[in-house]
């Protein structure tokens, strides 16, 4: 039984976070602690998926600013989150949680493919699913891959961890101004063009009700606490 207000949730991991204290790259120790949370939040009685982001490692748009092709840029994104999975998975396991990394860009020698009713599942047997390379098509976001695994999963919320507490009136890194906000809708915060999501997440989130709780990741047992209801977050839409 869970004691948690969701059954089931994918939550949207950020790549950036991944990298600890660094600008760039894995740090394991921060890798270890996301995976702690991670297996606190399930013993709630939480199903899990997770979306890892790459922006640790490389985003498309960033690479195609500096001359390389969009779509091999996006590839090379799609890839990272691979990285990124499977050291989260290795981490799970390690400290004792059960997790399977699917990947939407096949790879068999690597991890499974993705494929829905086999995620639902492992969903259901008690692992962590690990969904990597987002949707795998080039020109999308792991937040848009968070809302569509949800979709698929049956999943009630996505949990974008990230690195900032909450969703703002604007980006808080760029207006000090900024205001944050408890609760919005998710027609709120297309029409504001609120960035700390793209626009196509919050519409895929908007057309199947599903709302976004928006995190920092960076104190421990943060997941848990969010799934609690007691942790400082941003509920848009539900
Ligand atoms: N209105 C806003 N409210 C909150 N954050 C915003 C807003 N607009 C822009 N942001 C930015 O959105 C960022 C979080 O989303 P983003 O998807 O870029 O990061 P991430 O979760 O680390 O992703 P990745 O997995 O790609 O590394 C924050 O760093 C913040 O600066
Ligand atoms: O469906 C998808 C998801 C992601 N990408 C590429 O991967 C990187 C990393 O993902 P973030 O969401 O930015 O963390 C992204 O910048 C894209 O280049 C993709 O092509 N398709």
């Amino acid at each position: 039984m869970s004691t948690a207000p969701y059954r089931r949730v994918i939550v949207k991991l950020s790549g950036e976070a991944l990298a600890g204290t660094e600008q760039h790259g894995i740090d394991l120790d921060t890798v270890d602690r996301f995976a702690a949370d991670l297996i606190a939040a399930q013993a709630l009685g939480v199903t899990l998926g997770v979306v890892v982001g790459g922006g640790n490692l490389l985003r498309g748009a960033t690479a195609a600013s500096h001359g390389a092709d969009r779509t091999i840029a996006d590839v090379m994104g799609m890839l990272a989150t691979v990285m990124n999975a499977l050291a989260l998975e290795s981490a799970i396991e390690r400290l004792g949680g059960r997790a399977r990394t699917v990947s939407a860009i096949a790879m068999p020698q690597v991890c499974e493919t993705y494929e829905r009713r086999a995620a639902r599942r492992h969903l259901d047997d008690g692992r962590i699913v690990l969904f990597a390379a987002g949707t795998g098509n080039p020109f999308f976001t792991t937040d848009t891959t968070a809302v569509l695994r949800a979709a698929e999963m049956g999943a009630e919320a996505v949990l974008k961890a990230t690195n900032v507490d909450g969703v703002y009136s604007a980006d808080p890194k760029r207006d000090p101004t900024a205001v944050r906000y408890d609760r919005l809708g998710l027609d709120e915060a297309i029409e504001k063009r609120l960035g700390v999501m793209d626009l196509t997440a919050f519409s895929l989130a908007r057309d199947h009700r599903i709302p976004i709780i928006v995190f920092s990741i960076r104190e421990p047992g943060a997941v848990e606490s969010v799934l609690r209801g007691a942790g400082r977050a941003t509920i848009v839409g539900g």
